[in-house]
């Protein structure tokens, strides 16, 4: 089986982005492999390169050099068009921020994915998918009228929902409270242990990474160490010796 996300010495330069207009470089040579059905964490100081790296490996950003596969899927040498496509069907995505569609019920913001690419509901997946994600009932309910909790939730049905290869999450708890955080991550956790989705994570929250199998710690746009089955505490050390709180 293929990994479900792989990186071979990827580097991403942003030109002229750093002081007196020097090239930044965001990641540098970064190689990694990870395994179908497992939960990474993505830590690492303030501008280490975490979003850059969750970016260049879902490819929403083009790479200077290196190459990325998703599923077996390589991603160099596609177009905007086939990338967006390949987003939408092998990809879920679940930011800081819910980015649901106020104006769409739960339901339609669910599905949305499947109808960007015409692709058929079947409306028993759905089901499943609102009761996975404890929102059975709520189908017809709009993002307003839902906790910060139940909106992550629905953002999360929505990544489930064209059964991807791999979530990736950008701070998903970012923006909830301690209680709800737990919820959230629990259902991660779940989406890879009960159906064997991926889930990639970047956060900065050494509690929300202890739920995770692997723990990557970038600095400076390398991958500095890494983590196998972390507590809360040992990730909490790590990252002080990384300098991130200093
Ligand atoms: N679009 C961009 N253009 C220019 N420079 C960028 C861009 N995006 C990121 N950078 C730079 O690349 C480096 C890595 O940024 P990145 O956002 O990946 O770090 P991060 O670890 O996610 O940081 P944070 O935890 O603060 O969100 C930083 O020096 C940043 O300023």
């Amino acid at each position: 089986m293929p990994q479900a996300v792989r990186l071979d010495s990827v580097t991403k330069i942003y030109g002229g982005a750093g002081r007196g207009g020097r090239d930044v470089r965001a990641l540098d040579t970064v190689s990694v492999a990870i395994p179908p059905g497992t939960f990474t964490a993505v830590m690492g100081p303030s501008g280490s390169g975490k979003s850059t790296f969750l970016h260049c490996a879902a490819g929403l950003d083009s790479l200077t050099s290196g190459a990325c596969w998703i599923g077996g899927i390589a991603l160099g040498g596609m177009n905007e068009t086939q990338l967006t496509k390949l987003r939408r069907m092998h990809v879920g995505f679940v930011f800081q921020a819910y980015n649901l569609v106020s104006s769409l019920t739960v339901r339609d913001n669910i599905i949305l994915p499947l109808r960007l690419s015409g692709e058929r509901v079947d409306r028993g997946w759905l089901e499943e998918v609102l009761a996975r994600v404890g929102l059975t009932g709520k189908a017809n309910a709009r993002p307003s009228q839902l906790s910060g909790g139940q909106q992550q939730r629905v953002a999360i049905a929505r990544a489930l929902i064209t059964r991807p290869h791999v979530i990736f999450g950008d701070e998903p708890t970012g923006a909830l409270d301690t209680v709800t955080a737990r919820d959230i991550l629990t259902l991660l956790r779940s989406c890879v242990d009960a159906t064997g989705q991926t889930v990639v994570m970047v956060t900065h929250d050494p509690v929300a990474a202890s739920y995770a199998d692997t723990v990557l710690f970038l600095a400076d746009g390398r991958i500095a160490d890494r983590m196998q089955s972390p507590s809360a505490d040992r990730v909490a050390d790590r990252m002080t010796h990384l300098g991130a709180w200093a």
